[in-house]
């Protein structure tokens, strides 16, 4: 058995990413153990790394469209972390290529990649809250400040992959994850990352391998085969938030017709905002569900209405008793 695994630095696993997205599986290569760890707590031993010799699998701690993810810990160090097992033909280099060094507190920080045989397992830091989706599931749905509270924290996130050309390409709820306390929030899976050329991507459409992201939270821009840009982001930010608000995806409630139809051709679900809403908050909604790209609202645009609700919904809560919610974070 051939190992290849070493301690290294963020680029060894850039490129040794880039080469895995270039290669593709083979019978002989059914023995391979390579990749890169960037932490000192997941130790190769001997060039190797694998599962049940060098670490184990504690438990699932999350599944849903990105796969399967578990707790694990490596056996020399003890050191816990998280473990996304996916199939070598289904791993995207981005999801590597656009986190990586990255140091926004709204990312998880990646800690290594291995492959073994066809499959890839990629580490990053341990999420003891779960996932955002997960809070909405045992809640059924979540109290305006709240939902406005975690938004404003995805899109500090957006602001700061934004600046750095990156697009996250799957913003919902499954993919935002939570501190213990729930008073963190956290992006994760990069699997529909796309890095944006300096300019915009205007001249682009998908690219050969792009991965469509979440339906019901996708840009009407996608839809029609346009243009798109980081504004997709945003708009799936604000589904994000009806979801939030509402406890069910948008465009879900009425089956008429197929799905990427009335997200191209209907007006944007921002009027399935709860009726009790604030109207600042109606109105981030409006800023960030505008079907024309160049008129959405920006990360940074949109954090500022968020914020500026955020001060109208508790003010209004101080006026008058409202009930509080089970879930208890400070703020
Ligand atoms: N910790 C943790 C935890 C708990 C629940 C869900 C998730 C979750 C949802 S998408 C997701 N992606 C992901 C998880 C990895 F471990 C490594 C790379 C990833 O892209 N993880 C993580």
């Amino acid at each position: 058995l051939k190992g290849s695994v070493s301690n290294e630095e963020p680029r060894s696993l850039i490129a040794i990413a880039k080469m895995w997205k270039k290669s593709i599986p083979d019978s002989e290569d059914s023995v391979q153990n390579e990749g890169i760890l960037l932490t000192e707590e997941l130790k190769a031993v001997d060039y190797e790394y694998q599962e049940r010799i060098h670490w184990t699998k504690l438990q699932l701690v999350g599944s849903g469209s990105y796969g399967e993810v578990f707790k694990m810990q490596d056996k020399k160090t003890q050191f816990q972390c998280a473990a996304k097992k996916l199939p070598f033909g289904c791993f995207r280099s981005e999801e590597l290529t656009t986190c990586i060094g990255l140091t926004s507190p709204r990312v998880v920080p990646v800690y290594g990649a291995v492959r073994e045989g066809p499959w890839i397992m990629i580490f990053m830091k341990l999420i003891e809250g779960g996932s955002l989706g997960q809070l909405i599931k045992e809640s059924g749905f979540l109290p305006e400040n709240k939902a406005l509270y975690y938004l404003d924290q995805v899109l500090e996130g957006l602001e700061y992959l934004h600046a750095h050309d990156i697009l996250h390409g799957d913003v919902k709820a499954d993919n935002v994850l939570l501190s213990k306390d729930r008073s963190q929030a956290f992006l994760c899976d990069f699997g529909h990352a796309v890095h944006l050329i300096p300019e915009d991507l205007r001249n682009s459409r998908m690219s050969d391998d792009y991965l469509p992201g979440t339906q019901t939270h996708m840009a009407p821009e996608i839809m029609m085969g346009m243009h798109w840009s980081s504004k997709i982001d945003i708009w799936s930010s604000c589904c994000m938030t009806l979801h939030m608000l509402n406890g069910c995806h948008p465009w879900t409630r009425d089956s008429s017709g197929p799905l990427w139809f009335k997200i191209a051709h209907e007006a944007a679900p921002w009027k399935e905002v709860p009726v009790s809403c604030n109207p600042f908050t109606v109105d981030v909604l409006r800023a960030g569900l505008q079907k024309e790209p160049s008129r959405r609202a920006s990360a940074s645009e949109l954090r500022g209405k968020v914020e500026l609700a955020q001060q109208k919904v508790s003010l209004r809560r101080f006026g008058q008793e409202e009930k509080t919610s089970s879930h208890s974070f400070p703020g």
